[in-house]
Order: C-alpha cells, then sequence, then structure tokens
C-alpha cells in the first residue's frame, strides 16, 4: 500500500516556485531520504506533507487522506520531528513526552504506558528526570523523536536528525532509527550523504522544486558508475534535466 502519494504537487511563493508539480509515491513500511542543496524545497515539500502548509496546486495524500480535505485525521497519523525542536526546556524529558502524549488525547495511563515504551525505544530512561535544557545535542534529539513517537505514528517525518550532533551521537541515532525501520514508514531530509547511504531503502533527490530522480542509494551510485553516493549526488543535481 502507499502510504504517500503525491499528484502535481506545487508550491509557489509570490512568483517562486519552491515545489513543482511533483509526482512520487512512498510504500508503507519505506524510509525514503529526500536530498537536495539548500534551497531545493524539502522543508517546503515536508511542511505540505504534514499539514503546514496548504499547496497552491496540485495534491498528496497520506494513507489516501487528502492533505487538504483531511488535515486532521492526517495529523493523528503522523509524527513530526522538526529542525527547531518543540521541545520545552523547562520541563523535563518525562514531563516533555507525557505532555505531547495528553496534548494528542491519550488518557493518564495510556500516556504514561506510551511514555515508558519510547523512553525505553530511545534508550532515554537515564535521562527522563533531567530538563531538556540540560541535555546534549544528540540526547535533545533523541527526545524530539520520542515525542514525535509517542502518539504511535504510521508515518515519522524526520527533517536534518543528525545535524549539529556529533559523530558518535549520529551514529547512534542511525542505530535508532535502523531499529525503527519497518514499523512505519519514514520520510527523513538529510545533507549527509552517507546517512542517505546508511538508513535509505530509497532516496528522492529535489533540485530547484523538482525531484529529479529516485531510485535505491545502489542504483543511483551504479546510474553514475561510482562507489560514492556524494558523487553521485553532486553529478545528478549538476547535469540532471528537469522534467518536462
Ligand atoms: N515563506 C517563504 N516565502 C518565500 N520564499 C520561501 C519561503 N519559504 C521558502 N522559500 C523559498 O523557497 C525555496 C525552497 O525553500 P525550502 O526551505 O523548502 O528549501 P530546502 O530544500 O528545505 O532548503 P534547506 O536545505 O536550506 O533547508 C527557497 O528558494 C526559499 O528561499
Amino acid at each position: 500500500m502507499k502510504a504517500i502519494e503525491t499528484l502535481d504537487l506545487t508550491k509557489q511563493y509570490a512568483t517562486h516556485k519552491a515545489v513543482n508539480q511533483l509526482n512520487f509515491s512512498i510504500r508503507e513500511g519505506e524510509l525514503f531520504a529526500l536530498l537536495g542543496l539548500n534551497g531545493a524545497g524539502k522543508t517546503t515539500l515536508i511542511n505540505m506533507l504534514t499539514t503546514i502548509l496548504a499547496p497552491t496546486s496540485g495534491e498528496a495524500t497520506i494513507h489516501h487522506l487528502s492533505i487538504q480535505k483531511k488535515p486532521q485525521q492526517i495529523k493523528s497519523l503522523i509524527g513530526v520531528s522538526p529542525q527547531e525542536s518543540a521541545v520545552a526546556p523547562h520541563l523535563t524529558v518525562e514531563e516533555n513526552i507525557l505532555l505531547m502524549a495528553t496534548i494528542y488525547g491519550a488518557s493518564k495511563l495510556e500516556a504514561k504506558k506510551q511514555c515508558k515504551h519510547t523512553l525505553l525505544q530511545l534508550n532515554l530512561q537515564n535521562e527522563k528526570t533531567k530538563k531538556a535544557k540540560h541535555l546534549s545535542g544528540g540526547m535533545m534529539r533523541r527526545l524530539s523523536i520520542s515525542m514525535a513517537l509517542v502518539t504511535k505514528p504510521n508515518v515519522l517525518f524526520l527533517d536534518e536528525p543528525t545535524v549539529g550532533v556529533d559523530v558518535v551521537a549520529r551514529r547512534e541515532l542511525w542505530n535508532v532509527i535502523k531499529e525503527l525501520k519497518g514499523s512505519m514508514t519514514i520520510v527523513l531530509t538529510t545533507h549527509h550523504m552517507e546517512e542517505a547511504d546508511a538508513l535509505a531503502d530509497r532516496i528522492g533527490i529535489m533540485s530547484n522544486g523538482f525531484l529529479i530522480k529516485t531510485g535505491t542509494p545502489a542504483d543511483l551510485k551504479k546510474q553514475k558508475h561510482t562507489d560514492s553516493l556524494e558523487d553521485a549526488f553532486v553529478s545528478f543535481v549538476q547535469t540532471e534535466e528537469v522534467p518536462s
């Protein structure tokens, strides 16, 4: 089943088309990494798919529900870990997770159960009584992901999950994401090619608002006769024709 599908999805800001007639789909359970240079349109696309931003034209569905017609139902299907974290700094790790569960309508008992589960999933048990403002960058990102997971989403959006995180914490986050893989659909944006290579089932490359290429990491490297996803990516964004 398709978890996400877009049909000519477009967002125009004044005269600039940030997302230009995108047609693609993501299978249920797939981890899809969205790559693109600064300003390619990734955040605009994610914001439309998560119902934060209305498209100018075209359509997208999450589990066959229209982002424009069924935003509330979609909100109950998705979890979002944004670049700008929604973490409350003065609350503890546990309080942040419980708050999120409660906002999404869980009873006190359910919220506690789910909180315990996500603390385990993200290996945050030892940090649960710490105030969020005292967490390291890596732990802060784990908290943000656990807050996105506490509502048991079918589709998880991770916008640059390892930005500003040290190499060890990044590897640990990769392990967390690998553990989640398959149990839900994951859409991840990143500027780290090795991250996309390590995690993605399939990659989509955006350039100037167009989705210029989709394929498995192996396919993309093979098409450019290289072992390096970074080399393949650079070649695609420099040489690919935009779709007509
Ligand atoms: N609210 C806005 N009003 C006008 N233009 C915007 C707005 N938001 C984004 N843009 C423009 O749309 C284009 C796509 O931006 P977007 O943030 O989606 O790119 P991105 O791929 O996420 O970039 P980055 O990797 O730097 O986060 C850019 O040219 C940006 O300047």
